[in-house]
């Protein structure tokens, strides 16, 4: 098992560049298996979840060819309608194949999916909308089996702005017959990717980045190329990195209009953060101010930057507050942080963050972001910090330890 070893206050400066986004790449990468020719995809993250959705594409017959952060999926040789259940169990991308293999061939079938264990994580709002399109929806022992004849459009209310039912509804409807309305759809920007991605396809899709979605359904997609977006939360990520250890970074490759929720709270903590064209540049003092902070769907601030954002605010002048409103059981680094030093009490959905000086010590990462801030605590504290269990972060961050390094921190990843 590997793990990191962090040695902290050491201030940050120089440039770190963000790759693509991981919740881009993945429903693009599903959504290939809909061409009539090769796709060919720049920016892709090389992460874990990458690698076994490739490795369930694979298996279902697809031709897939990776060269760094390149892959080119050949999806003429697809015949498999079931996703591989050991794979799909890997990652909470793999339902994507649900809605993708429905719209490709009539059928698809999966076991429910992973991720990270953040909260109860139902599916029943992409079930619904596979409903109302027409399909006949099983979920039997955890195994999900979609299958219709044909696709029709229909007007869709979705009870939240689930990211993950906006994407698999917006799929299987590109292909259905008419016109799907999506309403109170997700407006994050991973699904504005994966709706130009569809569109230079083919798809007809209007609304995406507001909650009505209109989809056209058509009978053809073709082979395009495609270049996904930068990850907003991993240059979240390495703004906080710069911040929590007063350091003065530019972070390249970020689309500032995506870390808007970030950069206000920043300015409102005194941060200096510069934005330019290619990216933004977080210089910080050692004096910060105490935020509040409420996690939202999109444009709200988002609470996969939450954990990452309760590191930071362990760094300031008086007590802050942070509501987790999207996932019930998203507070399961305030144990680890505590064991680092910090002050937390957890009521509810809430939790208080008192400031005060943070000490390594020996944490685990309880899930992909959770252990994105241990490292950013271990980057602040005195000392030595281990962060175990890494594979989590992993799942989401491509080379985080030479990243880190490149801009001055002491970071390393051993082998147990
Ligand atoms: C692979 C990926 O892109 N993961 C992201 C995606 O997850 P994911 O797509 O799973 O998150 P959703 O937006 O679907 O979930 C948000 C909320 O809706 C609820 N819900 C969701 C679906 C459903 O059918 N029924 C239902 O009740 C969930 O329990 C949760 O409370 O968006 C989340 C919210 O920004 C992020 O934290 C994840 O990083
Ligand atoms: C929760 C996350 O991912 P997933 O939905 O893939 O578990 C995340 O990216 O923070």
């Amino acid at each position: 098992m590997d793990k990191y070893i962090i040695q902290g206050l050491n201030p940050l400066e120089g440039e770190i560049k963000v790759g693509g986004s991981k919740n881009a790449a993945l429903p693009i990468i599903a959504a290939s298996l809909l061409a009539d020719s090769g796709v060919v995809l720049e920016d892709i993250p090389r992460l874990r979840d990458v690698t076994n959705l490739c490795s369930i594409i694979e298996e279902m017959g697809a031709k897939v060819k990776r060269d760094r952060n390149r892959i080119e999926i050949d999806p003429t040789a697809v015949s498999k309608t079931e996703a591989d259940h050991e794979l799909a169990r890997k990652l909470r991308a793999s339902y994507y194949i649900l809605g993708v293999m429905l719209a490709k061939s009539g059928h698809a079938r999966t076991t429910l999916p992973g991720g990270c264990n953040i909260g109860n994580r139902p599916i029943d709002l992409h079930l619904k909308g596979f409903r109302a399109l027409g399909a006949e929806v099983n979920l039997d022992h955890g195994v999900v089996d979609v299958k219709a004849d044909n696709l029709t459009g229909a007007e869709i209310y979705l009870d939240y702005p689930s990211v993950g039912a906006t994407i698999n509804i917006m799929i299987a409807a590109s292909r259905a017959e008419g016109k799907t309305v999506i309403e109170n759809a997700a407006r994050e920007p991973e699904i504005v990717d994966l709706a130009n991605f569809l569109t230079v396809m083919g798809a007809k899709i209007k609304g995406v980045g507001t909650d009505i979605i209109k989809i056209e359904g058509v009978d053809e997609m073709h082979g395009v190329e495609h270049r996904i977006i930068p990850d907003r939360i991993e240059a979240g990520t390495y703004m906080i990195a710069s911040a929590i250890t007063a350091g003065d970074v530019f972070v390249r490759n970020v689309l500032t209009e995506h870390v808007k929720p970030l950069i206000a709270k920043m300015h409102e903590m005194g941060i200096t953060v510069e934005e330019d064209i290619a990216g933004v540049r977080v210089k910080a003092s050692k004096n910060l101010k105490s935020v509040d902070v409420k996690t939202l769907p999109y444009p709200g601030f988002p609470t996969d930057m939450q954990s990452q954002m309760m590191a930071l605010l362990t760094q300031t002048d008086e007590t802050s507050l942070i509501i987790e409103t999207v996932w019930e059981n998203r507070f399961m680094h305030v144990d680890e942080l505590k064991r680092m030093g910090a002050d937390i009490k957890i009521d509810g959905h809430s939790a208080l963050i008192k400031p005060g000086r943070l000490s390594g010590a020996e944490v685990r990462a309880t899930d992909l972001r959770a252990g994105a801030a241990l490292i950013l605590a271990g980057l602040a504290a005195e000392g030595q910090t281990e962060v175990k269990d890494i594979y989590h972060v992993e799942r989401g961050y491509e080379n985080i330890e030479k990243r880190l390094r490149g801009v001055g921190a002491s970071i390393n990843k051993v082998s147990e």
